[in-house]
């Protein structure tokens, strides 16, 4: 690639605009390039992290965020940037057409003259602080800004650490021109996204903003308020993972004044009814925090019998060092604090106590088990999983489409579908038969004037969006009509179906496995508290068993080459159903594979075609089709994926000798016939995704409302 064409490829992957008259004739190269994301990893309290984000916000830098503890450093691919001061620079150079590091080449000199100074003289703590701003004071008497006239990175490198000192209430008075400059600081767009809108000084009271704050382009815990913008209700409130899930344990906010809200876990009495300790949760963490209320506080009187397991309030008081173990702060509600409770319970009627309860009765109380800690650890993965399928598909330049959730195709041939009907309701509305015509139902008369189903998947009718927009998938629910009670199995369940054009077999499996190592790393990363749960409650060993999924490539070997491993395997194994070529693999076939033989997750491919779909692709040696499985220890199948059969002679073939009919895919054998290309996708059933992820066992505990026969209440 030429050199100024990997130069603007690099300055597009920052944000910046193309300049070169080179690429633009090469724009399709520039599709090609694998641009690697800038990101930022450090402390997010790290005020010199602070430094980097607002100074890539005011160049126009997109720049990811991760947290991470130690010295924040800038990944750009394999090359890593440290050092505030160098990571300052490079962010005001990426990109030509921004002023932060001054309008010509003077000022630049100046910047750099400033950026030294202020990282060498504004350290935390600073060595001598009083003459420091006397200097500063002196430099902006005649000035809007530290450098020129426009908001640089010298304003940057001062101005976020003097912030910070200021946070910490380390800085008493300042003069009248530095007052009036960092202001002005303080409302630049930059620092109010990065560090939110309002910084509420040490001891401030709860603040409601008028307006709700925008949310930050960053989502570290720091750069978004400590009061939630939207929580007016309630008069400003702090969600709890900002307290507890902080770096520091909350430690950070020792003496300062806070409001939590949130439903109470457990509570008990002390010093003969004086104390009441309060472990409360809100959802945001996995974690309580510990309310310790003192008689003398508003309120106490009203919490008298009312307040027991899953009763919900508001607490106002001061965070606190925590003296007890298990947390590193508290919150101290005492005479100048507050608690108010919105809904009280009686303790004798309230489903939930404190300790434990089987999966199976949960279950029964699906209204209220997401107040328990282990729903509540698994909707918080879910919801994290489902944003990591999205960013995982977008990032790789994949379109989501909505398929329909009603359709009269059936995707599998498999026969196994709930029906749609408005013909039963009406019947018995009307108090008249079902209208029959030579014995068999009329369905000309239905809502749709044909027999129509919930859809058991996406693919074929994303298939012809692939076929236009070459990467696409789909992700929403899917229903299957068995009758199965099984704890892999609902009636109602969502899948994500990726498909791609110009792939074959090989492209669909390294696309499923790169999406299921990004989805477990980015729980990993986000849910970290959320999976400890898992690990200590559910499955011994889970986050060894998530590294070790991330750590190697998948094992990839043919359904006939797993077969001759089994049959070696079967006496020692000893399958319940024995093993044979052209079999379907049960669960104790793919589990021995992926947990006995490989230790790890496996790709089988290359199946006998009777047990497999009609449109998988034929190979050469017309016995098998080029579709794969993969297999994770644990779980058993998680996705299965093919290459598509594009040639129409063979398809149709296919379709008759499974005993379809051709004419019900006429639009599906169109794509054959117009512009046919290559192409391949799978489906991942995502509760199996998250069971992979959790640890959990049963399918029932990692969906919100389970549906299978029999229940469909709630
Ligand atoms: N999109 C897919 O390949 C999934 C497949 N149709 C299934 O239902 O298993």
């Amino acid at each position: 690639m030429c050199r100024w064409l990997k130069l603007e490829l690099d300055r597009k992957a920052l944000g910046g605009r193309l300049r070169c008259k080179r690429l633009q004739r090469c724009t399709s190269l520039a599709a090609m390039g694998k641009i690697p994301a800038l990101t930022l990893s450090g402390n997010s309290d790290d005020v010199r992290t602070k430094m980097v984000l607002v100074a890539a916000k005011a160049a126009g830098v997109d720049l990811k965020f991760e947290a991470k503890a130690g010295v924040p450093s800038i990944q750009y691919g394999m090359k890593t940037i440290k050092y505030t001061g160098a990571m300052l620079r490079f962010v005001g150079k990426c990109l030509e057409d921004t002023e932060v590091y001054g309008n010509t080449f003077f000022e630049s000199a100046e910047v750099d003259m400033w950026l030294d100074w202020s990282l060498m003289e504004l350290e935390d703590p600073p060595a001598d602080l009083e003459r420091v701003l006397k200097v500063l004071e002196k430099h902006l008497d005649q000035r809007t800004f530290v450098v020129g006239q426009r908001f640089t990175l010298a304003d940057v490198a001062a101005s976020i650490p003097l912030i910070h000192l200021e946070q910490q209430g380390k800085v008493t008075a300042l003069g009248t021109a530095t007052k009036r400059w960092l202001n002005t600081c303080k409302e630049a767009d930059p620092v109010k996204n990065i560090l939110g809108s309002h910084s509420p000084p040490k001891t401030a009271q709860p603040v409601v903003p008028s307006r709700p704050a925008a949310a930050s382009a960053t989502t570290s815990i720091a750069s978004t308020p400590l009061i939630d913008p939207y929580s007016s209700s309630v008069r400003g409130r702090t969600e709890i993972k900002k307290i507890l899930a902080a770096e520091d344990g909350g430690k950070g906010l020792i003496g300062q004044k806070i409001s939590v809200c949130g439903w109470v876990k457990t509570v008990r009495e002390a010093e003969k009814g004086k104390l009441c300790f309060v472990q409360l949760n809100d959802g945001s963490v996995p974690l309580d925090i510990q309310v310790v209320i003192h008689s003398e506080a508003k309120g106490f009187d009203t919490l008298k019998g009312k307040v027991g397991t899953g009763a919900s309030m508001k607490c106002i008081g001061q965070i606190v060092e925590s003296p007890g173990r298990g947390q590193a702060v508290e919150l101290s509600v005492k005479d100048s604090g507050e608690v108010i409770l919105f809904g009280g319970v009686d303790a004798k009627d309230y489903p939930l106590s404190k300790k434990g309860h089987s999966h199976e009765f949960l279950r029964s109380i699906a209204h209220l088990r997401p107040r328990s800690n282990l729903i509540g650890c698994v909707a918080r993965v879910r919801a994290a999983l489902a944003q990591a399928t999205h960013e995982f598909f977008r990032s790789n330049g994949f379109l989501y489409v909505h398929t329909p959730l009603i359709t009269a195709a059936d995707c599998e041939g498999a026969g196994e579908m709930f029906q749609v009907t408005t013909m039963m309701a009406e019947a018995e509305k009307d108090g008249k038969p079902l209208p029959m015509v030579n014995g068999k139902f009329d369905y000309s008369k239905d809502f749709f004037q044909k027999p129509a189903f919930l859809t058991v998947s996406g693919q074929l009718s994303v298939e012809n969006y692939c076929c236009s927009l070459s990467k696409v998938y789909t992700f929403g629910p899917t229903f299957r009509a068995e009758n199965s009670h099984t704890s892999r199995h609902l009636a109602e369940f969502w899948m994500i179906e990726p498909e791609l054009a110009f792939a074959d077999i090989f492209d669909d499996m390294n696309i499923a496995e790169d999406y299921l190592k990004y989805c477990v790393s980015y729980a990993m990363t986000h849910n970290r508290a959320d999976l400890d749960f898992f690990e200590d409650k559910i499955e011994k060993g889970l986050i060894k068993r998530l590294e070790n999924l991330l750590a190697e490539p998948f094992a990839r070997l043919t359904y006939t080459e797993a077969i001759d491993i089994l049959i070696k395997e079967s006496p020692k194994a000893g399958f319940g159903v024995p093993v044979e070529w052209g079999m379907d693999l049960g669960s104790e076939h793919e589990r021995y594979l992926a947990e006995k033989v490989y230790k790890k997750p496996v790709i089988l491919y290359n199946y006998p075609k009777d047990i497999k779909a009609f449109y998988m692709r034929l190979n050469e040696d017309n016995r098998t089709v080029a579709a794969m499985d993969v297999l994770a220890p644990a779980i058993g199948e998680v996705i299965g994926g093919s290459q598509r059969e594009e040639r129409l002679d063979v398809l149709d073939r296919r379709i008759t000798e499974m005993g379809l009919e051709p004419k019900d895919y006429w639009w599906y054998r169109d794509l054959r016939r117009f512009g046919s290309v290559p192409h391949s996708g799978f489906g991942l059933g995502f509760e199996r995704l998250i069971m992979l992820t959790t640890g959990v066992e049963n399918i029932r505990d990692v969906i919100p409302y389970p549906r299978y026969p029999g229940h469909a209440e709630f």
